[in-house]
């Protein structure tokens, strides 16, 4: 090994913090694909007719093969097992095919009319398409949080992962903020929003194989030119191992109520604005949108607050009774101005990054990097079980049935008015176990001493 190589491509700064854009990078165009559909709920019921049911069916299909199938866990024992490049390049190729075939879904005129166990059958394309996306945005998920953890260890780990995931919701942003306007300036088109989020992926694809580049470099200069060592290798038993740990559980149980009341929220917050707060439908978008931007900086600084300070577990108590905080005033009927949607977001913001700033860079503190890949695989594939399928499904469901107020008459049809009262005050109780178990972890972490309430050392 020549001089060059014996030192670790991780001691270099420049390194690390391109590696860390790179990756961000393409999990921002995934976050984009994500989140597309939300702004356009109402062309969907207006153009193509779908339900909220069908709405909350096709937006809960992203996390079908990750549940299921188990495609998550099984993706974070291949990322620990194969490694980041092969697991990623597959993940984000998977992004591309997912959005390109739910595009297809919305655009084609062949599906018309066809109906499968009394959904329509383009819903279920739509849906197919998401739930392969789905798969590979998770994926990458997980790799990119292995990643990080990998290049930052003993630096500015919070931060790095306040930055990752900061700049992923850059993606949540645009496209909850622009989804609407790109379908106006193309005359209400449900499909080009939908193929700036194909572009946007297979650039995403191209960063990726760069960041490979760099991975390799990273591997030489380790000595790990010959694959992970047989101490690092990745053993089934490990899951007992991780299964084991209660505070594990905790932090598990956490995310997916924390994220139960977030994620499926920004499903539907565009349609709440309409709705509750009389928001026109192609400015929908606009107060919803605010809520990743407002968590961009935020997640950033609390990252960066975590790495100085510590107090992690203390973060992720105060970030979830902002969320219980705000859903409480969001069920309010009487408090129904724009103001008080826009106040309310700001604070949702705020929880927003409280929580992911301090949860992630909290698992390396109490599991061991070869066992990273499965222990990120099983918490996002409890929160993708709750928070992407079983809630957004949920609320749709209960907007259906027991929310519908009337009809709602605008330029592009009809569409029924519902009353939001109810989905807001089931997501309110998700914020107050949220609470419960931060309240859990953190005593679970003076009992055992994981050091989440510790700065990061380095
Ligand atoms: C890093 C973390 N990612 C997740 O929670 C993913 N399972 C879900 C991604 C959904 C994108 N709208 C996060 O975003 O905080």
């Amino acid at each position: 090994m020549t001089e060059a190589l014996s030192k670790s491509l991780r001691h270099s700064a420049a390194a690390r913090w391109i590696s860390l854009a790179i990756v961000s990078f393409s999990m921002l165009c995934g976050y984009y694909v994500a989140d597309v559909a939300s702004p356009l709920k109402p062309l969907l019921e207006q153009q193509l007719k779908w339900t909220s049911a069908e709405y909350g069916f096709f937006t809960g299909a992203y996390a079908w093969f990750n549940v299921a199938m188990f495609m998550l866990i099984i993706g974070g024992i291949l990322l620990d097992k194969l490694g980041a490049r092969l697991t990623g390049i597959l993940a984000c190729i998977l992004m591309v095919a997912g959005c390109t075939l739910k595009w297809w879904a919305v655009t084609t005129h062949v599906l018309d009319g066809g109906m499968f166990f009394g959904t329509k059958t383009q819903v279920w394309v739509a849906a197919l398409g998401y739930a392969v996306f789905g798969v590979g945005i998770e994926i990458v998920g997980v790799t990119a949080t292995k990643v990080i953890a990998r290049w930052f260890k003993g630096y500015e780990i919070a931060l790095a992962m306040g930055l990752q995931v900061g700049t992923a919701r850059i993606g949540t942003s645009l496209a909850v903020g622009l989804g609407g306007p790109i379908a106006e300036k193309f005359h209400q088109s449900i499909g080009a929003p939908i193929l700036v989020g194909v572009v946007l992926l297979s650039f995403g694809l191209v960063a990726y194989i760069i960041y490979c580049a760099m991975d390799r470099r990273l591997d030489e200069t380790e000595g790990l030119m010959e694959g992970p060592s047989e101490e690092d290798a990745f053993r089934l038993s490990d899951i007992a191992d991780i299964l084991r740990i209660r505070g594990f559980w905790y932090v598990t149980i956490l995310c997916a109520l924390f994220y139960s009341g977030v994620f499926p929220f920004i499903k539907y917050a565009p349609d709440l604005m309409v709705q509750k707060f009389g928001v026109r439908e192609n400015l929908a978008g606009s107060i919803p949108s605010i809520l990743p931007i407002a968590a961009i900086p935020l997640t950033w600084f609390f990252g960066w607050y975590y790495d100085k300070k510590g107090k992690g577990a203390t973060l992720m108590v105060l970030g979830s009774l902002l969320l219980v905080a705000v859903h409480f005033v969001f069920a309010v009927p009487f408090l129904n101005s724009w103001v008080v949607a826009l106040v309310a977001t700001i604070f949702l913001g705020f929880a927003f990054a409280l929580v992911p700033s301090a949860m992630w860079p909290s698992i390396p503190r109490f599991i061991p990097h070869r066992q990273l890949g499965t222990a990120y695989g099983l918490i996002f594939w409890t929160q993708n079980l709750l928070a992407l399928w079983v809630v957004p499904y949920l609320i749709g469901w209960v907007l259906d049935k027991y929310c519908i107020v009337g009809t709602r008459v605008s330029q592009a049809g009809t569409s029924p008015a519902y009353n939001y009262g109810l989905p807001m005050a089931i997501f309110t109780v998700l914020g107050v176990l949220a609470v419960v178990f931060g309240l859990l972890l953190k005593a679970e972490d003076k009992a055992k001493g994981f050091g989440l309430e510790l700065p990061s050392r380095g």
